[in-house]
């Protein structure tokens, strides 16, 4: 698998690129919701069309081959800026700003407005596996219990509405290169949605993390 790739990216240029990349894929989210949302009418609808063509072409002038994946510099900070949960510069992420402990409990507070709807006024079920996935898989990784989802199970307790949401997981248990972590979804009344997955380190990263073939050993993770 690639995707993971080192650079020499210095902290200073690291913040230049957050203070640059965070408020451009902003602007793009306001974007999505604009023309959802959008009344104006149509030759309004037309001329922003014709604008928004050239910014694209602008923008293809100079670009990546292929998906951004996941970057880290010598340091070890982990820039994982194409994610669709996470991602600085994913205007399809919310994006999701989590808060990690070394226990591998993690947590975060998000807004989900009209780009995420399902049922209407309602978030849609898959996003709310979405999200579920990258928190349980950020549990794991946080407790240095690192893995690919093998299975997720969501429990839709109840409808969970558009507007200001949160989200905690935790690591349930391990067992060698397999890590059980569990996780919720809340409103303001409480809990929406839960979810348990299983983690587990994939053959080609067991082989660099276990050259000895101990899975008892702590595998590495990547600090942000
Ligand atoms: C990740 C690597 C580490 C990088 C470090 C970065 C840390 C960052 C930290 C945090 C931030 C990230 C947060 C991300 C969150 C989002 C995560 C996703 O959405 S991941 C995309 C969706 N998931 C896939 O696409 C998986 C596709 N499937 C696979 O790749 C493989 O099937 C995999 C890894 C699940 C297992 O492959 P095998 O080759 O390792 O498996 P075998 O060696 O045959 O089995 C090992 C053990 O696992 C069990 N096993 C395998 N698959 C299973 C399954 N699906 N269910 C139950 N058990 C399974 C087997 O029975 C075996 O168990 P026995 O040793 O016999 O006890």
């Amino acid at each position: 698998m690639g995707g993971f790739q080192q650079d020499e990216m210095t902290p200073e240029q690291i913040e230049h690129e957050v203070g640059l990349y965070g408020p451009f894929t902003e602007v793009v989210r306001e974007l999505v919701d604009a023309t959802i949302r959008t009344e104006v009418d149509d030759d309004e609808i037309r001329a922003v069309q014709a604008e928004l063509e050239d910014i694209v072409a602008r923008l293809r002038r100079s670009q990546l081959d292929g998906p951004y994946g996941v970057r880290f510099n010598a340091t070890g900070h982990g820039r994982p800026w194409g994610n669709s949960v996470v991602g600085l510069r994913n205007a399809i992420a919310p994006p999701l700003a989590i808060e990690r402990e070394s226990t591998g409990r993690v947590r975060c507070e998000f807004h989900l407005g009209a780009a995420y709807e399902g049922p209407p006024s309602l978030v849609h079920g898959g996003v709310s596996a979405l999200i579920l996935d990258q928190m349980l898989g950020e549990a794991a990784g946080a407790g240095g219990r690192p893995g690919m989802t093998a299975t997720l199970t969501l429990h839709y307790r109840r409808a969970t509405p558009l507007g200001d949401l949160r989200a905690e997981a935790w690591i349930e248990r391990t067992e060698g290169i397999k890590t059980w972590a569990h996780g919720r979804i809340e409103d303001a009344e409480g809990v929406t949605v839960e979810a348990e997955g299983l983690f587990i380190l994939p053959r080609w990263a067991r082989e660099l993390a276990f050259p000895t073939g101990d899975a008892a050993e702590t595998p590495p993770s990547y600090a942000e």
